[in-house]
């Protein structure tokens, strides 16, 4: 709590009104800084105690701006636990979000498609995710002032918002898958058994983030919306060599579509 204040006391030296709507921008998926008319961009290395972006295809500031009439803060650039952060550092952001008065969050990534019917390129709005990490941020001391001790989890993601998604991708035409994301720890891909098994436990695209965040923001109370870009295919028979750099390139072309959608929602 101490080190989240120094952030909220720093960003509260640069900004005078906050807003109350965020969105965390996924691998490749920066270009939707390029929709903000942007008021304040604070670089993360200014921020105290905020972490470091390691990753290709993340950048590295706080964005503060408007999107389309609604006042927006954009992380443009998240942090792994892969990277080799703790779960606290991973969810910092979104605690010192909280004590800025975030009310509400859209999260994006990249992720590979395990449903054989999902295509590249495709969105999915995420219903449920399944944690296969090896731990979680809320684990330790529990943090009162952020939310009780045992969360509910039972709709991690905001019902009114995933039909207002739906709704949105209908009438602007796009295809908009939904299922299950299934966060793994990375940085590793998955072998051809633990894709098998990712789809049989439920799971309709995989990936190495959200899911701490999802949790964190749950503790907190904050309404949250997730879409994945489909960058990969993640189904055994297909199993083509993977790398990050086709990755951001897809969420890249993807985010198009992903911008024109989250526009609309808000
Ligand atoms: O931050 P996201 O979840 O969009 O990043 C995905 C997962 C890995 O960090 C990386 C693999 O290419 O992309
Ligand atoms: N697996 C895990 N994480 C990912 C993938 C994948 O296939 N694609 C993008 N992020």
């Amino acid at each position: 709590m101490i080190k989240e204040q120094a952030a909220v006391d720093f960003l509260k030296s640069q900004i005078i009104e906050f807003p109350e709507t965020a969105i965390i921008l996924g691998s490749g998926l920066g270009g939707l800084v390029d929709e903000i008319d942007i008021e304040k961009r604070i670089p993360y290395s200014e921020i105290p105690h905020f972490p470091v972006v390691t990753v290709e295809g993340h950048g590295g500031d706080l964005i503060f701006g408007d999107l389309e009439g609604v006042a927006v803060l954009a992380m443009n650039g998240r942090f792994h636990y892969y990277e080799g952060y703790d779960m606290a550092d991973v969810v910092f952001p979104l605690r010192v979000m909280k004590l800025i008065g975030i009310k509400r969050l859209v999260i994006t990534n990249a992720a590979g498609g395990l449903n054989e019917d999902f295509e590249v390129g495709d969105l999915m709005l995420i219903e449920d995710m399944i944690s296969l990490l090896p731990e979680n941020p809320l684990r330790g001391k529990n943090s009162e002032e952020f939310g009780p001790r045992f969360p509910d989890m039972s709709e991690p993601f905001d019902l009114d918002w995933l039909e207002k998604a739906k709704s949105a991708a209908i009438r602007l035409g796009v295809k908009l898958r939904t299922g299950t994301y299934i966060g793994l720890q990375g940085p590793k891909l998955e072998t051809k058994a633990e894709i098998r098994y990712c789809r049989i436990i439920g799971g309709d695209a995989v990936g190495m983030s959200t899911v701490p965040e999802v949790i964190a923001v749950n503790h907190m109370g904050l309404k949250v919306l997730g879409i994945s870009v489909i960058t990969n295919e993640s189904i055994p028979k297909v199993a083509k060599e993977f790398t990050h750099a086709d990755v951001v390139a897809t969420a890249n072309k993807a985010g198009k579509k992903l911008v024109e959608l989250v526009k609309n929602i808000l």
